[in-house]
């Protein structure tokens, strides 16, 4: 048994804007609301681009909605002469909960590297974000059977300097970049191998009681019909889930494990 609240991400990328932002929203309330769904049981959240972040947001607030925001991303720097950059207190002035940081695209398009999303985790804890942070491997990594020590490498990147308080405040987001958008999804044992290596390094490198209470999370091709076997998982704590976010039907059977 574990006390770990699961928690389900719904990472939108780039689709959506306002407007459609704020009606998927609110379709999502609906349906949750009809599936008599536990917020306090199963934390949901939506990640939106940051043009659509301040209008969810006030359509949460105002309707008291349970869903949580998370931005896509965010900025290592402060404040200053960073061009394009969203500052962590900019995003708590939007009353976002949670920023995506190092997601593979992140890495991949725009070159994050563990230095860099070390910096971005620390940025938000700061500013009393909960960092997502986002590790895995790519298929060659995999094939060569180095995903595990890759991964916990990108750990220990983004996690270096930290305390254990300020690691308490991280959620850990396991997105083999193979599995991502492809429709190929890891074997719940691929997600919990994975996710219990990490607990394990942290437990090593951290501290056991955070590593024991640190949410890990699956993301890659998460549906309704494959959810429940994910979450079955004892190391696995919840889902980000890119795709299958944008279908209300879809998200809202995610957040309750159900099959469609
Ligand atoms: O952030 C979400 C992940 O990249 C997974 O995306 P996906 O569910 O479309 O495979």
């Amino acid at each position: 048994m574990t006390d770990r609240t699961p928690l389900m991400v719904g990472n939108w990328k780039l689709n959506l804007d306002h407007h459609q932002g704020i009606q998927l929203v609110q379709k999502l309330a609906w349906s949750l609301k009809d599936a008599e769904h536990d917020y306090e049981a199963v934390e949901v959240a939506v990640a939106p681009s940051f043009t659509s972040l301040r209008s969810v947001q006030t359509l949460i607030d105002a309707d008291e909605l349970g869903i949580k925001l998370s931005s896509q991303d965010i900025s290592s720097h402060a404040k200053g002469a960073y061009t394009g950059e969203v500052s962590a207190e900019q995003l708590t002035a939007l009353g976002v909960d949670f920023a995506i940081v190092g997601h593979s695209e992140r890495r991949d398009y725009h070159g994050e590297s563990d230095t860099i999303v070390g910096a971005k985790v620390a940025a938000a804890i700061a500013a009393g974000i909960t960092p997502i942070l986002c590790v895995g491997e790519k298929l060659e990594v995999r094939q060569a059977g180095e995903h595990v020590s890759l991964t916990l490498s990108q750990i220990d990147g983004a996690l270096e300097g930290l305390s254990a308080e300020q690691v308490a405040d991280v959620v850990v987001a396991y997105e083999p970049v193979w599995a991502i958008g492809t429709g190929e999804v890891a074997t719940p044992e691929d997600a919990q191998e994975m996710a219990e290596a990490i607990r394990a390094r942290v437990a090593e490198t951290v501290d056991p009681d955070v590593a024991a209470g640190m949410r890990i999370l699956y993301g890659g091709s998460v549906k309704a019909d494959n959810v429940a076997a994910i979450m079955a998982k004892p190391d696995v704590d919840g889902a980000l889930v890119g795709g299958a976010s944008l279908v209300v039907e879809q998200f809202a059977a995610i957040a309750g494990f159900r099959s469609l």
